[in-house]
């Protein structure tokens, strides 16, 4: 057989899913021999992808997350186009088969995929069940319902939120769920040369300066800002709701020992014409270049495999990131899966909400270390030592001289 690698950053029940679909992978055919490492975080999976590739000791496959597309697709001669691999292998490929809202955000401005979609997720808000029985509130669809809400569910005697890694809560999805503009040139879509982010706008601001004031009278948790900070609160059945991925669904199900339920991420029914689909979330699989043809084989066929829809509504049930194609999405519906579990449902009902102008996606490079700024930026928010204003003048400062470093390395 013909051995191919699979970087990835996952780990957890998803790490675990991940060997077992590449078993089943190898367990199907004969030819081609498929290993995952797991390289820690996504931000480590992509910087480790990128040094190997500069020694020439790249993987076959490298799985890359959202903030990191831009960063990616603008390494010059790091990847083989997903559907050009596709094709070239002789395998069959429709982008259409692939749900509107994973369309676009790792294709080239033509619609080619550049990346092939794999696990893509929406920021969804979970909720404990027997909390907002006891609060007798029901779950807020808008921010403002959240105000109304959080003081009695802090009477009830539960920290009302906390939320997974902002950045991509409350900034990105923020612009998303409120049909925001991220940056200029079409959120980055259209050039690289030029491209700002705007962040440090009146609707960006008024989100943080809410989100001090729910921390500081107790209705919000800001426990740190990345990834794994905020969860514990939310599985310990202490905070009321947790916004956070979709795919962390299936590692719920299992560290959850207590009814819960889930809705779309809120938005703010004060800003005009918000209330549309989040960005898709998650990330998607490289195949680096460099490889040998038969290589190149193996990494087509196990995209094919992967698309299909039983491997597809595998890893859907199993972790919680949403099925990509829709014929995995009429596949679960059709067993019924939805009524057994209408949480697993959630994330794919938000991706595919209305389309705003600004709610497709967005390009940004050097992106992840964009977000590490914003990060020590809200550490330093929630800490005291910084207004929220300042701060994201400071982000929007920081992050355009990242924007213009990297539009000179992509030049
Ligand atoms: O936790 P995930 O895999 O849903 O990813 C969330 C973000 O999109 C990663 O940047």
């Amino acid at each position: 057989a013909t051995d191919i690698t699979w970087w990835h950053g996952m780990g957890g029940r998803n790490g675990e899913v991940i060997n077992e679909i590449s078993q089943q992978f190898n367990a199907a055919q004969d030819a081609c021999h498929l290993t995952p490492i797991s390289k820690g975080t996504y931000e480590e999976a992509l910087s480790s992808g990128i040094a190997a590739f500069r020694s020439g000791e790249q993987p076959n496959i490298l799985q890359v997350f959202d903030a990191g597309a831009a960063t990616i697709i603008a390494a010059k001669g790091a990847t083989i186009a997903a559907e050009d691999l596709i094709t070239g292998a002789g395998e069959e490929f429709n982008r259409e088969n692939f749900i509107a809202g994973v369309r676009n955000f790792y294709a080239d401005s033509d619609g080619k995929f550049i990346g092939m979609p794999f696990n893509s997720s929406a920021p969804i808000m979970y909720f404990n069940t027997e909390a907002f029985e006891k609060a007798g509130v029901q779950p807020p669809k808008t921010w403002e319902e959240f105000e109304e809400v959080a003081p009695k569910l802090k009477e009830a005697g539960y920290l009302p939120m906390t939320a997974s890694q902002l950045t991509w809560m409350m900034v990105e999805n923020f612009k998303s769920r409120n049909n925001q503009q991220f940056a200029t040139n079409n959120n980055g879509y259209d050039a690289t040369q030029g491209t700002e982010i705007i962040v440090n706008d009146e609707n960006q601001v008024m989100m943080f300066e809410k989100l001090k004031a729910w921390a500081d009278d107790g209705l919000y948790g800001f426990y740190g800002a990345g990834w794994a900070d905020n969860l514990k609160p939310f599985e310990e059945g202490k905070a009321a709701m947790w916004i956070g991925s979709s795919g962390s669904f299936g590692g719920l199900q299992k560290s959850a020992d207590f009814d819960f339920g889930a809705g779309f991420m809120p938005y703010w029914d004060s800003i005009e014409g918000a209330g549309t689909q989040s960005f898709i979330g998650g990330a998607a699989l490289f195949a680096m270049a460099g490889k040998p043809e038969e290589q190149n084989t193996c990494t087509a066929q196990f995209f094919s495999f992967l698309t299909s829809p039983e491997t597809q509504v595998y890893w859907h049930k199993n972790t919680g990131y949403v099925p990509i194609t829709e014929a995995a999405y009429e596949m679960a519906k059709g067993e019924g899966y939805y009524d057994e579990q209408p949480v697993a449902e959630v994330g794919i009902q938000q991706l595919m909400l209305e389309t705003g102008e600004w709610s497709k996606g967005y390009r940004l490079g050097f992106y992840p270390q964009i977000r590490t700024v914003m990060e020590r930026e809200f550490n330093r928010i929630f800490s005291g030592e910084t207004e929220v204003k300042a701060a994201f003048d400071t982000i929007q400062q920081e992050g355009n001289a990242l924007l213009a470093r990297f539009a000179k390395t992509a030049n």
